[in-house]
């Protein structure tokens, strides 16, 4: 940076981020990772003092277009050096107008470093005036102009608090591979290995897990909260599990600077803790048992899991239940957490799957009725098409039970490039997302009504088909249409004194909708049934509470007759098929699930 900048006006963002296809291995050219970009941006001769008086961004230079100018490049052509990377960054900025210099320090966290580090960095300084002086025929960043003193031009390349590596570690890698368009003398600090690498390095996989080759898909995993190991961090995980990285040949390092590595089989990337705390989406839910006590549980066991920090729980959602195999369910109780962890994947999930047996979970089959079913929906900059953990969750994204809430609690989330918060109102089931509670976690009065299925009304005049027990007996809510669900705000959720005949109204308007969802029962039942208080689950956490039963509501008519509907997808009142009576709530709710 040029000190005649020393004192000038300057707008300074950090931490901008983007997913980028910079690096000179294969799989960094396929997979991609983040990169993050700082920058600082020195206004010409009157700064910021036009805009501070008319107060008008047209005088202003628009952080929103830096953004977009830095992140564009990010996203842009994938480029070998973070040299090169940093330069195109300060050739877009420098080319906003009243830009007269700039500083730019890009970050790649996840580089494929085989030693522990947090982050490596390029920085550079560049003014308006020696851009302009670079060969216009050059490619941006290829070469540093020559007028421009050394110390300004060259990049300095900073690996960052990697107090553990071994000299033998640290090598030339992005920098002394032969890259055609960088200058032989550009950069000279040396960076840490940007090389080998998943193929013939010897990346840390996560301290739990065994050795790589040891570590196949699905292989055994710990059943438990893991704690990281201080010298787990390791090469990050954004990478496919299913493609075998590629040797680094096509990367060549100085024979003399790379490290007598024995080659090694690849390692399985879901099985590497990333580098800096990773953003972590996890959604729970159930419909057997005491779900409020395993899914507090749940949440509480996450929190004190060490190397995962849960940041946001989202409210808890009643919704119909998902099936793909027709048989009817309870309603679910669904909820999402948001976290960050510098745990593996592979770790993540073992974590699930731990509190998914704490709970009592015992699969029936797939998609079956569940005490707690925990799965990861996005584990930053991991994608996997392996099965035994695909991600980002492959369904999620078309699961109103997930998206809904998920969307209450980070309203910019997305997924795979989507906004969760549009995918929230188109997914198929968004219906049969009964009601939000916003305080579960917290609350002694939990909304009225717990799980337990929920029947529409019929559509068209119900035959008689059998005298209801008044145990069995299950109450349509009313004959008539009923309206949509309402969008799911916060304010709209219903409070610990929810009247559940108005939850119960809360029903798909659309027979297609209705007859994707499960066949539901009435939550408020017009006769008393005999209710049991929800009993905690065997391992239920100190707060473990009661669920509220439903109120009957004596206004109800009486119904001239059981509803009819059908398991097998049909629209619901509109099958000739045998009755059968669904388990009332309380069977759900408070047996834990034996009666199911
Ligand atoms: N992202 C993921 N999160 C959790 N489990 C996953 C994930 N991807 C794959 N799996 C695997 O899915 C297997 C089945 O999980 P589970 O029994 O929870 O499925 P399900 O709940 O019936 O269906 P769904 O996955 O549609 O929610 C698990 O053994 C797990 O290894
Ligand atoms: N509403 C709802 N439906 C489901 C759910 C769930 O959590 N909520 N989970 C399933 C399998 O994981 C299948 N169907």
């Amino acid at each position: 940076m040029s000190t005649n900048h020393a004192n000038a006006d300057r707008i300074v963002l950090t931490g901008l981020s983007a997913r980028g296809y910079h690096g000179l291995l294969p799989f960094e050219r396929t997979e991609g990772q983040l990169f993050t970009a700082d920058v600082t941006v020195f206004l010409g001769e009157r700064g910021t003092a036009v805009a501070a008086v008319t107060d008008s961004l047209d005088d202003a230079v628009n952080y929103v277009d830096i953004a977009r100018e830095v992140v564009g490049v990010i996203e842009g052509e994938p480029v070998g050096l973070l040299e090169t990377l940093a330069e195109r960054i300060s050739d877009a900025v420098l080319a906003l107008p009243r830009v007269s210099a700039v500083e730019v320090t890009v970050h790649k966290p996840q580089a494929p470093l085989d030693v522990a580090f947090d982050d490596v960095s390029v920085s550079i300084a560049r003014d308006a005036d020696s851009a302009a002086e670079m060969t216009p025929a050059a490619e941006p960043g290829a070469v540093a102009p020559a007028a421009e003193p050394v110390a300004e031009s060259r990049p300095v390349v900073e690996p960052l608090a990697q107090p553990d590596v071994e000299p033998a570690a640290v090598q030339p890698a992005e920098a002394g591979a032969a890259q055609p368009t960088v200058p032989a003398e550009a950069p000279v600090v040396p960076e840490l290995p940007d090389v080998p690498d998943l193929a013939a390095g010897t990346p840390v996989p996560a301290a739990p897990l065994a050795a790589p080759p040891a570590a196949p898909a699905g292989g055994p995993l710990p059943a438990g909260p893991v704690a990281p190991s201080e010298s787990g961090v390791a090469q990050p995980p954004a990478v496919a599990p299913t493609g075998t990285p590629e040797a680094p040949a096509a990367a060549p390092v100085p024979e003399a600077a790379v490290a007598p590595v024995p080659p090694q089989p690849p390692v399985d990337p879901l099985t590497v803790r990333p580098q800096a705390p990773a953003q972590l989406v996890i959604a729970l839910g159930g419909n057997v048992g005491g779900v409020v006590p395993s899914l507090r549980t749940a949440v509480n066991t996450l929190r004190q899991t060490d190397g995962i920090t849960v940041t946001t729980v989202a409210p808890l959602a009643r919704t119909a239940a998902v099936v793909s195999d027709g048989v009817e369910q309870p309603d679910y109780l669904n909820t999402v957490v948001l976290a960050t962890t510098t745990l593996s994947p592979r770790e993540v999930l073992a974590v699930c799957q731990g509190l998914e047996a704490a709970a009592g979970r015992v699969r029936t089959r797939p998609q079956g009725p569940r005490t707690l079913d925990a799965d990861i929906i996005t584990y930053e900059g991991v994608t996997s098409t392996d099965p035994e953990l695909t991600l980002p969750h492959p369904r999620a994204a078309q699961r109103a039970f997930v998206l809904v809430p998920w969307a209450q609690a980070d309203p910019f989330a997305e997924i795979g490039d989507q906004s969760v918060a549009a995918l929230a109102e188109s997914a198929p089931d968004r219906d049969g997302v009964r009601w939000l509670a916003l305080d579960w976690l917290d609350s002694d009065h939990l909304p009225a009504l717990p799980t337990g299925q929920y029947v529409a009304p019929p559509e068209a005049e119900p035959e008689p088909v059998a005298p209801v027990e008044p145990e069995a007996a299950v109450v349509p809510e009313s004959a008539a249409p009923v309206e949509p669900v309402a969008p799911a705000e916060p304010e709209a959720a219903p409070s610990a004194d929810a009247d559940p005949a108005e939850a119960a109204r809360a029903v798909p308007a659309e027979p297609e909708q209705a007859a994707q969802q499960q066949p539901v029962v009435p939550a408020a039942p017009a006769q008393p049934v005999p209710v049991e208080p929800a009993r905690p689950e065997p391992i239920a956490p100190a707060q473990a509470e009661p669920v509220v039963p439903p109120q009957p509501d004596q206004n109800q008519p009486e119904p001239p007759a059981a509803p009819r509907f059908s398991g097998d997808g049909d629209a619901a009142g509109a099958d000739a098929g045998e009755w059968t009576a669904p388990p009332a709530w309380n069977d759900v709710i408070g047996r834990n699930g034996r009666d199911l």
